[in-house]
């Protein structure tokens, strides 16, 4: 096993520690040993790195990603689905509880990590359900899924409608120090919607979600977060009133983190035109008015980190008429070149998308990770930020296949993704070499 790299004069982007400019990057037993503006002198056994003309950056950290097993294996594992991240560059990624048998508990916790070390490809990090079977009326065991390895403790994929409970929830908490991740959606609010309600889904006659079902929810949490002192992390914020709700509340230093998906980003409520269930995700693209608002809420500071609500479903659950189709799409394998969109188009500099998909998530949830200062765990993700490519989903790595991307030409790919100091994707190739294996 080469178990010393050298990255040589790539321009390395750390923004935790400040750093943007060629460097060599020496890596030796799984972590940074050296980083450096003057060319290093290369160790013998080194494997070398010609990283000229590309991007040395911190290993991507995805705060969510649904790997559904155990139960729907058919539509992506835990080894398909971190084969997905590292072929999006990401390096770690948190795992939803929302599997048919749900995370609730330490043995399901304990399952989906066996399944992790055995791909052995990527920091798997589970999170916990809130509520037993997601079902919002009986809190599961936190303890036991904190000390099982949780990260993080929510309901993905539905609200904690009842606030007694989700306060309590909160409170239970701040024992364990673990942020609760919140799917915000007021139910009876959201009933009957199967996209954005405004004059799209007026014009098409679908029946509308309004914003308030999600911002309403984003005020009553963001009350209970300040009664509680807990940490509280909203995951794949929409609207426009939820990012002025989080700026105020971040004003008064409240601890709230949140993330926005790359397709809230670059798509809006238009893409549903033509009836494509490929657009149709909960929560849904919502007004190009939003779309400005999440844009500006990622380019200051008021959202910390692009995650992708990797959603994998099948072809069946798709194909068929919009108001029926399943929520949800697959977003590893397409992340990096979409947020290159927002750099190209000058919504973001380089250093901010690069620490929306690095230092941003690890601090989130207090994560290892997300930077290369000497020490660090060598995650390292190799960039071409020039190169074009064309979307094509049957290249995907991940089981699924839907996607609304298909097709789109991008700018900036991935290059190879490094581990622990080993590397497990190169040129479209996911795997160990066998010397690292
Ligand atoms: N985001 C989605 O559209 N789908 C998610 C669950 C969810 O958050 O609704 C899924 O698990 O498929």
């Amino acid at each position: 096993m080469s178990s010393t790299v050298l990255f040589r004069r790539g321009r390395v982007i750390d923004p935790r520690n400040g750093v943007d400019g060629i460097r060599d990057v020496l890596v030796r037993d799984g972590k940074v040993a050296e980083v450096s503006e003057a060319l290093l002198p290369v160790p013998s056994s080194a494997e070398v790195v010609d990283a000229s003309g590309k991007w040395v950056l911190p290993g991507f950290i995805d705060l969510h990603v649904h790997l559904r097993e155990p139960g729907e294996e058919g539509k992506e594992t835990v080894l398909t689905g971190c084969r997905a991240a590292v072929a999006g560059g990401f390096t770690a990624v948190v795992a939803m509880p929302n599997t048919k048998v749900v995370n609730d508990n330490g043995i399901v916790t304990e399952l989906i990590l066996s399944r992790a070390r055995a791909a052995n490809l990527c920091h798997v990090y589970p999170a916990g359900a809130i509520t037993k079977g997601l079902k919002g009326e009986e809190m599961a065991e936190m303890g036991e899924l904190v000390s099982a390895g949780c990260v993080a403790i929510t309901d993905d994929g539905r609200p904690v409608m009842n606030a007694a409970l989700m306060r309590r929830a909160l409170q239970y908490s701040t024992q364990f120090d673990v942020p609760i991740m919140v799917h915000e959606e007021d139910l009876t609010l959201s009933a009957g919607g199967a996209m954005h309600e405004g004059p799209t889904s007026t014009r098409l006659g679908l029946r509308g979600i309004p914003a308030s079902a999600e911002v309403a929810m984003v005020a009553r949490d963001l009350v209970l977060l300040e009664e509680t002192g807990a940490r509280l992390h909203l995951a794949h914020v929409s609207c426009e009133g939820s990012v002025r709700l989080i700026r105020e509340a971040k004003r008064r230093g409240l601890r709230v983190t949140s993330e926005v998906t790359p397709h809230h980003l670059i798509l809006d409520d238009r893409a549903v035109e033509g009836y494509d269930t490929h657009a149709k995700m909960a929560p849904p693209l919502r007004s190009n008015r939003d779309v400005e608002a999440l844009r500006e809420a990622i380019a200051d500071g008021t959202v910390e980190a692009i995650a992708t609500d990797h959603a994998p479903h099948g072809v069946l659950d798709k194909l068929v008429e919009f108001e029926k189709g399943i929520n949800g799409i697959i977003g590893l394998e397409t992340a990096f070149s979409l947020t290159m969109e927002l750099v190209h188009s000058g919504v973001l500099p380089p250093k901010r998308a690069v620490e929306l998909l690095t230092h941003g998530p690890a601090k989130a949830f207090g994560l290892p990770g997300g930077h290369l200062a000497p020490g660090a765990p060598a995650d390292v993700t190799v960039v071409d930020p020039s190169e074009e490519w064309t979307v094509d989903a049957h290249r995907f790595h991940s089981r699924s296949r839907n996607t609304p991307f298909h097709g789109r030409k991008q700018q900036g790919r991935v290059v190879q993704t490094w581990v622990g100091g080993r590397k497990v994707f190169e040129n479209g190739q996911v795997g160990l070499s066998k010397e690292s294996r």
